[in-house]
Formats: C-alpha cells, sequence, structure tokens
C-alpha cells in the first residue's frame, strides 16, 4: 500500500471546469504527497468516469501519486487505481475492501466517531471527515464540525483523518492542529486562479 498523501485533489467535473489542468498543475508541486481522487458529477457516464479516471491515473504515474475513484470502485479496478472512497451512499466499507482487494488505499467517510470506528473497523484505511467549514461544492450535507469535530474522529481512530468541507490553506493550520493527517479539496484547487500556486499554499500549509 502506498504512504498516503496529505493533499487530497478531488476532481472538479462541474460544467465549466477542466479538471486535468487542474491536475496537471498540482502534480509537479504536490508530486508524492498529492492523492487524485477522481470524484465525477452522478449524471457522467461511466465511459466518461473511466476516460478521466485512465488519464488521471497516467498522469500520476512519474510523480508517484495516488489516484483513487471515489464511488465507482468498477472504474477504480479498470484503471488500475491504488484504490477508491465510499460514503454513506456508496458499498459498505466491508463490501468496498472485498472489491476492492486487501492492497488497495480505501477511504470512508466519517462524521462523528462512533461511525468513524465502525469503518476502520470494516477495512477503512483512511477516513474523509467533514464538512469542516461550510461548502457550496456539495449541498445537502449536516452542519459544519470544525476542528473540534475533527478532533473526536482522530481521538476514536488510529487511521488517517483527511478533513474535508471548505478546507483552504488558511484554515489548515487548525485541523492539523486537531490532528488531521491531511486535507481533501474541490473548490480550493478547481476555482483557483493559479491552481499550481494554490497547491504550494495548501502544501506549505500541511507541512509547516
Ligand atoms: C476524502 C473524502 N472525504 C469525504 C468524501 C465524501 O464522500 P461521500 O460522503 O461518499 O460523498 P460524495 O463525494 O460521493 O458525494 C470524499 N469524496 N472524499
Ligand atoms: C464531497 C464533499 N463531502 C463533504 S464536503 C465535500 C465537498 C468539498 O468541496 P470543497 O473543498 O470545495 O468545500
Ligand atoms: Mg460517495
Amino acid at each position: 500500500m502506498p504512504s498516503l498523501g496529505r493533499l487530497h485533489l478531488i476532481t472538479d467535473t462541474r460544467p465549466g471546469c477542466d479538471p486535468l489542468a487542474v491536475v496537471r498543475a498540482a502534480l509537479p508541486v504536490a508530486r508524492a504527497d498529492l492523492v487524485v481522487q477522481v470524484r465525477v458529477t452522478d449524471d457522467t457516464t461511466d465511459r466518461q468516469a473511466y476516460d478521466l479516471a485512465r488519464r488521471v491515473r497516467a498522469l500520476c504515474v512519474p510523480y508517484e501519486a495516488t489516484c483513487l475513484v471515489n464511488d465507482r470502485l468498477h472504474v477504480a479496478l479498470a484503471v488500475d487505481a491504488h484504490g477508491g472512497h465510499v460514503g454513506a451512499d456508496d458499498l459498505p466499507v466491508a463490501a468496498a475492501r472485498r472489491v476492492l482487494g486487501p492492497a488497495a488505499v480505501l477511504g470512508a467517510t466519517a462524521r462523528e466517531p462512533d461511525a468513524a470506528a465502525r469503518a476502520v473497523a470494516a477495512g477503512a484505511s483512511y477516513l474523509g471527515v467533514g464538512p469542516c467549514h461550510p461548502t457550496a461544492t456539495k449541498t445537502g450535507l449536516p452542519d459544519p464540525i470544525g476542528p473540534a469535530g475533527i478532533h473526536a474522529v482522530v481521538a476514536a481512530v488510529a487511521v488517517p483523518v483527511i478533513a474535508i468541507g471548505g478546507v483552504t490553506a488558511a484554515t489548515v493550520p487548525a485541523l492539523r492542529a486537531a490532528g488531521a493527517y491531511g486535507v481533501a479539496v474541490v473548490g480550493a484547487l478547481s476555482t483557483a486562479a493559479d491552481p499550481g500556486r494554490a497547491t504550494a499554499e495548501l502544501i506549505a500549509a500541511l507541512t509547516c
């Protein structure tokens, strides 16, 4: 299993976005500290998801960056990704582990300590925890849990906790102080005027 990167770039495939351009800008800056999670909108076909994931996987190779696929684990297997990420509407964690196999990176979403501990017992190798802060990227989420909510989960599990939801370079220090191993971002990179520079700022915040 590759060591987990601290900066998780989640692809933004909403209209007007260019996810491959963002990945290309981030990779030379973050290199093996980068995890690219291929996440597509629900109306994306499996063929389109496969094509994007195949390209992302190839881009990651020279940088030894990790490539994961959100939700669609058959796409993860098809492109030989390092693993996948599942949440409450996806395959249960134990089933996802059976699909991906023992060596894969498997992330699971958890918002509170009990669910987090259950996800780890079922085979999650890291947890995506949030939303930490308000986000415009995903609707229908519960209230933000803040750094204190992150800390509660960190105290309950022994796997890396990746904080997600409204994360920017400015909010990283408090999340790290709460025990987050890393962060996952969509908008902080996909809407950045200069995604390479935004990547450098996030990496600097994560490593100081
Ligand atoms: C690192 C990380 N954490 C949480 C999520 C959210 O996953 P999920 O709850 O399944 O929601 P969708 O992303 O599928 O809409 C994530 N993708 N990555
Ligand atoms: C998929 C997801 N799950 C919880 S928050 C979120 C979206 C995070 O996007 P952003 O980094 O733009 O707030
Ligand atoms: Mg999901």
